[in-house]
């Protein structure tokens, strides 16, 4: 492709599919005197899914909120290294947080809808980000998430009733709808389906491969079925450290590392 129309690409906030959307450079974090993440160099491609996986307390999730700056909410917790998007540092002291995690969304662990209706939990970020000139256009922007969301046909009637009604998988999905809204570049999701049964889980995977058409997504989950379903690269964590990061049909088919083939196979975990 030619290089004027890659840089128009990432002017435009959308970089190609293969090329790097955010990358870490040697980046360290301890909580106190904790040293929960060490060294971790990876690059997370746009329009794919990046999973992370490895045993409870490697640094899944402690890696995950150091790419929208979630980190910065945990008293003692402290950064260090080099992470940016689409080249430009996230830490850089000019930059505004709320503008970075409404490019970078986060979805939780458990579904985590605001006591409002279905409709003001979408809507809820497009107002505090002024992305509405009127109401028809916040309407808009509410009917097209729920849509990309897979969950608009469920809800369509009962959109002024409130969002903590709705079924957990349906919570999950409001949440995703409720992260899109505010039109994310990447969006983060940890452990999304932990709290879901399996058809909900099957609905939120099928969503999330929909997903990266538009959007990157990085995933942590302790499931290595879920990372190998939806996943197109997988990073394996061991205590704080990145054993192993590659296309994910290799990592679970012929992982280089010892400690990667031990955790796959089930020897520990
Ligand atoms: N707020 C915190 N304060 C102190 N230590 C923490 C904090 N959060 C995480 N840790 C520690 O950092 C390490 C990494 O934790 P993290 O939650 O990132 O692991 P994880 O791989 O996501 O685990 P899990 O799969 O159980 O969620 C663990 O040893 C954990 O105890």
């Amino acid at each position: 492709m030619p290089i004027a129309s890659e840089a128009f690409l990432q002017q435009s906030g959308r970089a190609m599919t293969g090329t790097s959307k955010v990358t870490a450079k040697d980046v360290n974090v301890y909580y106190g005197d904790k040293h929960a993440l060490k060294a971790v160099s990876l690059d997370i491609r746009a329009n794919e899914v990046t999973a992370l996986i490895g045993p409870s307390g490697c640094g899944k999730s402690t890696f995950l909120r150091c790419l929208n700056r979630m980190n910065d909410l945990i008293e003692g917790a402290r950064v260090t290294g080099l992470i940016t998007l689409d080249g430009d540092d996230i830490y850089d002291y000019s930059l505004d947080v709320v503008q970075l995690r409404a490019r970078i969304g986060m979805v939780f662990q458990k579904p985590n809808p605001f006591p409002k209706s279905i409709f003001d939990n979408v809507a809820y970020g497009p107002r505090i980000h002024g992305l509405a000139q009127s109401s028809a256009d916040l309407e808009e922007i509410v009917v097209s998430s729920l849509q990309r969301a897979g969950l608009y046909e469920e809800v369509k009637d009962r959109l002024s009733e409130p969002g903590t009604g709705l079924s957990g998988g349906q919570q999950q999905r409001l949440c995703i709808a409720r992260a899109i809204a505010v039109s994310p570049e990447v969006i983060l999701m940890d452990e999304p389906c932990s709290a879901l049964d399996p058809i909900a889980t099957a609905k939120v995977e099928e969503l999330i491969d929909e997903l990266r058409e538009n959007y990157t997504i990085v995933i942590v989950t302790h499931s290595m079925q879920q990372a190998a379903r939806v996943s197109q690269r997988t990073a394996f964590f061991h205590l704080g450290e990145l054993v192993e990061f590659g296309d994910t049909e290799q990592i679970f088919t012929n992982p280089q590392q010892k400690l990667t083939q031990g955790y796959i196979t089930g020897r520990f975990g």
